[in-house]
């Protein structure tokens, strides 16, 4: 692996201690990182090296997945941090920067190739851009690439602007969006899930698949982001990247071993094929809602308005459902209904493929039989299940196989993100198209919101989100599929289900 220094900006921050820093470490742990790596920490407290090298050891002991069982390693690892004071906006701290860089290439005879991690807020990152372009940092005889965290601006036209202020210092193919959905294992796996598995790849368009659907609950609220939440909700902080990167993932047809620049362009044309809402067709394909006091594993939960920082009368999404179509030759008539809302009864990212049912579906469903569906937990357990009928007593019975199962070490989406920027691999970053043509979809549903054409609904703390939302599905004759529900309901649900099927 080729020499780096990594320049990390916020080196004092959340993310930096809980994320970057473990990831980092188990990189090491794991060779995975270059023999020649040098990390130099920026922030504006008047941190020491020591300081900082101490800091980061117990940012490893509170959140690193491994014991920290041999202190020489944990030495080894932290000899490799420096830090430097840099406040942002002073060009003068840039320059302090270069010769800080230039005095540890030489010292370690590294070539300089530089990754400027920035582990800040999005409202900092031109001025970083442009402040490294300007100061010479940039200007390098090795490679140099940008790692930026999201958001990604806050609709389609701060995107563009972002992005035409960014490009001006670093080229698309040096810049490395992070979508940390895309580094969860399981989300990378569905790359290969129907391009390498012949049984799938036959199933796997309209002809057989009924409907796909994605979830991401979460039962945690709004927590200290309240500031930030307030302005963004569901729609911003979750469907515009992490929901639509899962639709893509799931949706390409990509030859087999497929390299970064074919993913990238099939997920494009994913989005591409996507049929856009218009603002008047907002409200008939989705659903926006924001939770109530309710009750989560025993205790009760604050309703959003009564939050700390909530405005009283905000009417911020924190639940949001949408009906999409991909109009391709694949997916052309497969509904694809994406969910994502705070405070929910389970955390569960995952994704649902139900299949069509069998010719002579009549007899498979009165006989007790239900659809064949592939199930994709996705985090924070791992798993692929098939549903398949048996019989059983002459009665038709749905199994659950288990294809896949998590192992205990699964690495951390950081994990594979930052090792990916190390080594250069985009495959698993956002590429600014599939950005845009995101933004640009979710537009109408932004200035829908905005406008109030489509109704704020609400949903107990600890639900499955609004009941509208499931009338989005059953309105097709479908129902959302694996919610933790009183066992009354979710038989009132299959019966529903099988009666619609039996015509
Ligand atoms: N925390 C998380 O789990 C996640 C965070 N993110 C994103 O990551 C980024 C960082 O978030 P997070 O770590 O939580 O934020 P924090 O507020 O915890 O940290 C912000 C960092 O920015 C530095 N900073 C702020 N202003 C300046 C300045 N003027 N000059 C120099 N440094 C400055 C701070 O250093 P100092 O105070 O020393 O100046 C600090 O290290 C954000 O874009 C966030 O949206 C994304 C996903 C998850
Ligand atoms: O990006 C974000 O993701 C988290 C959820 O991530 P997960 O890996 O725990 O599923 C979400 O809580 C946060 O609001 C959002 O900014």
């Amino acid at each position: 692996m080729e020499p780096v220094t990594y320049v990390l900006f916020g080196a004092t921050g959340d993310l930096a201690k809980r994320k970057i820093y473990p990831a980092l470490y188990n990189l090491f742990v794991d060779g995975k990182l270059p023999d020649s790596f040098s990390l130099i920490g920026l922030g504006r407290r008047d941190w020491s090296d020591e300081y900082f090298q101490t800091s980061v050891e117990q940012s490893l002991r509170n959140f690193s997945r491994r014991e920290l069982v041999n202190p020489e390693l944990v030495q080894s690892f932290i000899s490799k941090f420096r830090y430097s004071v840099l406040d942002i906006g002073r060009t003068e701290d840039y320059k302090k920067l270069l010769g800080i860089i230039e005095e540890r290439e030489s010292t370690l005879g590294l070539t300089p190739n530089r990754l400027f991690y920035l582990s800040v807020g999005p409202e900092y990152f031109t001025t970083i851009a442009s402040n490294i372009a300007e100061s010479g940092l940039g200007s390098t005889a090795g490679w140099k690439r940008l790692v930026i965290e999201k958001p990604f601006g806050h609709d389609l036209q701060s995107a563009r602007e972002l992005n035409e202020q960014l490009s001006k210092s670093f080229t698309e193919d040096e810049i490395f969006r992070i979508d940390h959905y895309l580094g969860k294992p399981m989300v990378q796996n569905l790359e290969v899930l129907e391009s390498a598995n012949p049984i799938i790849q036959a199933l796997w368009s309209n002809r057989y698949i009924a409907n796909v659907q994605i979830t991401a609950s979460e039962t945690v609220g709004v927590e200290e982001r309240a500031g930030y939440y307030d302005h963004v909700g569901a729609v911003r902080d979750m469907f515009q990247n992490h929901m639509l990167q899962m639709l893509m993932m799931l949706a390409i047809h990509l030859p087999h071993n497929s390299n970064a620049q074919e993913v990238r362009k099939h997920k494009k044309q994913v989005m591409e094929a996507l049929i856009p809402l218009s603002k008047s067709d907002v409200r008939a394909n989705v659903i926006r809602a924001q939770y109530a006091e309710g009750s989560l594993g025993g205790n009760p939960v604050k309703g959003y308005r009564a939050e700390p920082g909530i405005a009283a009368a905000s009417m911020n999404d924190t639940y949001i459902a949408a009906k999409i179509q991909i109009d391709d030759f694949f997916w052309r008539g497969v509904p694809f209904y994406i969910r994502t809302g705070k405070r929910m009864k389970e955390k569960s990212t995952r994704i649902v493929v139900e299949f069509k049912e069998a010719l002579n579906q009549a007899s498979s469903v009165i006989n007790g039989g239900a659809p064949n569906l592939l199930h994709i937990e996705i985090s924070p357990n791992e798993g692929i299940m098939l549903q398949l009928n048996t019989k059983e007593n002459g009665e038709l019975k749905p199994v659950q196989i288990q294809l896949h199962e998590s192992s205990k070490e699964i690495p951390e989406a950081y994990e594979n993100l930052i090792y990916d920027a190390l080594v250069g691999n985009p495959t698993f970053f956002a590429h600014w198209d599939e950005v845009e043509l995101a933004w640009a979809w979710v537009q109408p549903i932004l200035d829908a919101f905005q406008d109030n054409q489509v109704p704020l609904h609400s949903y107990e703390a600890g639900s499955n989100g609004p009941a509208e939302a499931d009338a989005l599905l059953a309105e097709d004759g479908f129902h959302w599929w694996f919610d933790t529900k009183d066992e009354s309901k979710e038989k009132q649900q299959t019966k529903r289900k099988d009666e619609e099927y039996a015509y």
